[in-house]
């Protein structure tokens, strides 16, 4: 398992080992001792979510709030992605700073986004299957987002605004208010 740096302190991108031969690939996509060893201080991961969405979804931005707060593990297990971290954690020396990367079922990439940041994903294949492990429980009492084109965020999301589909939570989503 490597692990790389990103722009966001307490980010980081994760590319598992990979064996390809003729037959296709095995891949080992979560050995808990490896990532123990890579991230000691972490808690152990107690959910494991997966979404399928066409192409133009947009999931985000979302977070569970104060002590619900969840690190996630993510994965684009089938089609492209474009997966998307907001440091919004404000004594942080990247807040408000985000960090995007095209996850794929072809790439194997992973992004571990940290307790406190904001995440959402827009689909860029026809369509894509996402798998993301979350290191607290599922609290919906404590969700919080902010939406998709906040103009202080500036995010690309790399796909034309006629082609994004939200749900009908994240169309009700506010803006920051700093
Ligand atoms: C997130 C979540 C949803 N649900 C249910 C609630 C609802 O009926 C249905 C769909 O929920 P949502 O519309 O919130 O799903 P979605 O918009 O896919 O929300 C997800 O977006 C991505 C970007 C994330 O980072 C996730 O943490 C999560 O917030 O699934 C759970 O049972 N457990 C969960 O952990």
């Amino acid at each position: 398992m490597i692990v790389k740096e990103t722009s966001l302190k307490d980010c980081y991108i994760i590319k598992p080992p990979v064996f390809g031969d003729d037959r296709g690939y095995f891949s080992i996509r979560h050995d808990k001792n490896a990532f123990a060893k890579a991230f000691p201080q972490h808690p152990p991961f107690v959910l494991h979510n997966e979404s399928f969405s066409s192409y133009g979804v947009l999931r985000g931005l979302h977070l569970q709030k104060g002590n619900a707060a969840q690190a996630k593990l993510v994965r684009c297990v089938q089609g492209k992605i474009l997966d998307v971290a907001v440091d919004f954690r404000p004594d942080s020396p990247t807040y408000l700073q985000h960090f995007s990367i095209e996850l794929s079922g072809d790439n194997h990439l992973q992004l571990l986004v940290p307790r406190g940041f904001l995440h959402g994903f827009s689909v860029l294949s026809e369509t894509a299957i996402v798998n993301y492990q979350v290191d607290n429980s599922y609290q919906p009492e404590t969700e919080f987002g902010i939406r998709y084109d906040d103009p202080t965020l500036n995010i690309d999301w790399q796909i034309p605004t006629t082609d994004i589909q939200l749900s009908e939570k994240d169309e009700k989503l506010g803006y920051l208010k700093l």
